[in-house]
């Protein structure tokens, strides 16, 4: 039965063009210990700037994790797309990095890479527990609060490595005094030193100071939200909703590794099968969707199918099995008609599309103008351009406005995302 949705197709392909993508901006705080992170400038440094502040001490992936995170928390730039861009755009990365350290390292490495993606996420996960940790050792909060950006950046550093992946202390302890003295000032080398120590020793001894589970809900809520590192509003919700056992699994699954599906795109003509002699021959370990057809699993190695540029020549796309799933539901059909009212940037249409063997149309609404450029650019990419109308505008004035009839409607509307908190940032 054909689906009716109060909307009226008035797009040409002139209306879908729109303005060019803007740069990153990042807001810059004004404390005078802030070391500048405001975009590198476009024209690339000469050879021998190049050398003079190229500096071999430090070691890179710890350099480039600290310019990251001053990013993130300062200029809200994404952890996903900062880890994309690493390997693509090296250059500009250094160019941050000489910016806010004053210095370059050299090019990072595959390990590099990897470890920079997991101290980054991880840090930004543990951020809660990290930071009460920091400001016990402190012993004052003041202290703790009034921190410059940078050296807490590498503190927290530290204590992730020596408390969640447990990495050898006094190397952890080495290298990040070393980032700091020469990053910042040699003072700054000593304070990190000295809470570090501190830090191997409570561990060593069994004694980190964190809180204990007692008092009533609230008291409670707030050592969970610590202890799992979650918003305290959070941990009070899902404890309300599910009982503290069950919230606590919640918790620790999303401070978990997070796991990668990928989808071949079929669009292209690329079947399950390819995909994996693809991450057969990358060495890439995987394993299939239990639930699609077109989807596999991965745990490591995203960086590689990043590199092997799997993603950019467009045979297969980055997609959770659960949105997977919302499209098996809609389940499209050669030569129908189905309106995604809420579509970019399109990882749903561009799978719907994909299943209509080049018959149909997928009309994709969004009101976000330069998301919807991401979805036509891929769209191209996958070969599936021509089964996909993008319609810039707000579908609430839009459904009022022009009646269109349609097979199928998808609405995916905004929502709190907290289904992905393993892969996304929230503090
Ligand atoms: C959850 S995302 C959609 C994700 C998408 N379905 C996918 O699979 O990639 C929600 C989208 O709704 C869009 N949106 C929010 N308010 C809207 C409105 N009033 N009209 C049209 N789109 C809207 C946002 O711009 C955003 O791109």
């Amino acid at each position: 039965m054909a689906h009716v949705l109060s909307l009226h197709l008035y797009l040409s392909a002139d209306a879908s063009k729109t303005s060019p993508p803007m740069p990153l901006k990042f807001s810059k705080r004004t404390n005078k210990h802030n070391k500048s992170i405001s975009a590198p400038r476009k024209r690339p440094p000469s050879p021998l700037r190049r050398t003079q502040k190229l500096n071999l001490e430090v070691s890179p992936h710890r350099a480039v994790s600290a310019v990251r995170l001053m990013r993130i928390e300062m200029g809200g730039a994404f952890a996903d797309l900062l880890n994309e861009k690493g390997k693509g755009s090296g250059d500009n990365e250094m160019g941050y990095v000489e910016r806010t350290l004053g210095f370059r390292t050299k090019d990072l490495d595959d390990r590099d890479l990897r470890l920079v993606t997991d101290i980054v996420g991880g840090t930004i996960r543990w951020r809660r527990y990290l930071d009460h940790l920091i400001c016990s050792l402190c012993h004052d909060e003041r202290k703790f609060r009034s921190m410059e950006p940078l050296l807490l950046q590498i503190i927290r550093i530290g204590f992730y490595e020596i408390v969640k992946l447990d990495m050898p202390p006094y190397a952890v302890v080495d290298e990040n005094v070393r980032l700091a003295k020469v990053a910042l000032r040699p003072g700054a080398g000593n304070m990190v030193n000295g809470i570090l120590r501190k830090l191997v020793l409570l561990k060593e001894t069994n004694s980190l100071p964190l809180p204990i589970l007692e008092g009533d809900d609230r008291a409670q809520a707030r050592a969970l939200a610590t202890l799992y590192s979650h918003p305290v509003w959070m941990v009070r919700r899902w404890t309300k909703y599910l009982g503290q056992e069950e919230a606590i699994r919640l918790m620790q699954w999303n401070n978990g590794e997070p796991s990668f599906n990928l989808r071949a795109n079929s669009g292209k003509g690329v079947t399950r099968d390819d995909l994996v002699m693809q991450l057969n021959l990358l060495k890439v370990p995987h394993e299939l969707s239990l639930h699609l057809d077109h989807f596999v699993r991965i745990k490591k190695g995203m960086q590689i199918v990043i590199q092997a540029e799997l993603l950019k020549q467009g045979l297969c796309s980055v997609q959770d099995e659960s949105a997977g799933l919302v499209v098996s539901v809609v389940n499209p059909q050669p030569g129908e008609s189905i309106i995604d009212c809420c579509a970019a940037p399109g990882g749903k249409t561009l799978y719907m599309a994909s299943l209509m063997d080049g018959q149909g149309m997928v009309y994709a609404i969004d009101i976000n103008k330069g998301r919807l450029r991401i979805l036509r650019e891929t769209a191209k990419l996958h070969q599936v351009d021509t089964v996909i109308t993008t319609i810039p505008a707000d579908l609430r004035v839009f459904a009022e406005t022009y009646p269109m009839k349609s097979d199928k409607v998808l609405l995916d509307a905004p929502c709190s995302g907290l289904g992905v908190l393993s892969k996304v940032i929230i503090y």
